[in-house]
């Protein structure tokens, strides 16, 4: 039936028109703690047929012919063998977010899979919670936020002393998008900067290079991770690196959590041997709640909320959607990554 009454308009059909079918998508699940976000899903469903985990679990026959594309969102869904498997017609995995490191990457290609991440989408949000982290940590925010609300008014705290952020040293390790974002940021607050790997951005920042980790873990008050994890940086910071650090240093970790080793760092705060930690990372996450860490009033934690704004988690759908859009139509992904 037209719209207006134009029955006899040639230009509407007489009988339905066919849609054509889109292209099966895959998600954990909608909402709740691992599943695509409520307000992105309208968004998806203008390109895809939405097709949560839950549904194809109960109907395997049906829908895995119509999977195309898997949307993975807080790492979820697990990839593994068994689903790869499952899904003939799977041709691109988007991974919301940078890290790569919840997919095996030689696995996926190995079925014929593309895969991509966000790259440009995290960048400034991860770097603001980098900063937020350090400023937070210098002035003791959180104890001092807990101080300020205590019913116990008298322990209002007159000789209260955090460090000062301007003038300080940070040393930056993992120079890539995000870690010159945090070095943009620190420059606004006069920071004198030392970057460990890659030997780009110097120019652009006013960044000093250290070719040894060694030598930027040593001058630094505060010292910021922001690498992907790889078998390399398993533990990059180690009982070792951390006695390198200044007793007066802080720790900054917005990348993974096994880039510490942990039980290192939990030693190494607990007998001073650097200042304090702020970790938006930690491994498992969440912490178990009887964790060391957990008991530490010189460690700030928070629960990986590098990317969550509402503007970085829609640019990261966005970008998400471009990219499998793209690899669905036989054109370059804007973010595309290989296995090693
Ligand atoms: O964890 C966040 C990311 O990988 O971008």
């Amino acid at each position: 039936m037209a719209l207006c009454g134009l029955k006899a308009c040639p230009f509407f059909p007489t009988k339905k028109m066919e849609q054509p079918e889109l292209p099966g998508l895959l998600v954990n699940e909608v909402g709740r703690a691992y599943g695509v976000l409520e307000a992105h899903v309208d968004f998806l469903k203008k390109h895809f047929h939405l097709i949560t985990m839950k549904e194809f679990l109960e109907n395997k026959t049906y829908f895995s012919r119509k999977i195309k594309a898997i949307y993975l969102w807080w790492h979820r869904p697990v990839v593994d063998r068994e689903l790869l498997q499952n899904l003939p017609n799977l041709k691109v995995i988007a991974n919301s977010g940078v890290g790569m490191d919840n997919l095996d990457l030689k696995l996926v290609s190995g079925f014929g899979v593309k895969m991509a991440n966000s790259p440009h989408a995290v960048s400034s949000s991860t770097a603001d919670t980098g900063m937020t982290l350090l400023l937070a940590s210098a002035r003791r925010i959180v104890e001092a936020s807990q101080i300020a609300v205590s019913p116990d008014i008298e322990c209002f705290p007159g000789n209260w002393m955090g460090e000062e952020v301007t003038g300080a040293t940070l040393g930056i390790i993992g120079m890539g998008n995000i870690g010159y974002k945090v070095a943009l940021r620190a420059n606004a607050f006069e920071m004198k900067i030392l970057y460990h790997n890659r030997k780009e951005e110097e120019q652009a920042v006013g960044a000093i290079y250290c070719k040894k980790i060694e030598n930027l873990l040593q001058q630094s008050d505060f010292v910021m991770l922001v690498v992907s994890l790889t078998p390399e940086t398993h533990k990059l910071i180690g009982k070792r690196e951390l006695e390198l650090m200044k007793p007066t240093a802080t720790l900054i970790n917005i990348c993974r959590g096994r880039i510490v080793d942990q039980d290192a760092l939990v030693e190494a705060l607990q007998t001073g041997v650097i200042k304090a930690a702020a970790l938006d990372v930690t491994y498992p996450e969440p912490l178990p709640r009887d964790h060391p860490l957990l008991k530490l009033n010189n460690v700030i934690i928070t629960p990986h909320l590098g990317i969550k704004t509402h503007k970085t988690t829609r640019m990261i759908t966005e970008e998400a959607v471009a990219n499998i859009l793209a690899a669905l139509n036989g054109l370059p992904m804007c973010s595309e990554v290989f296995p090693n």
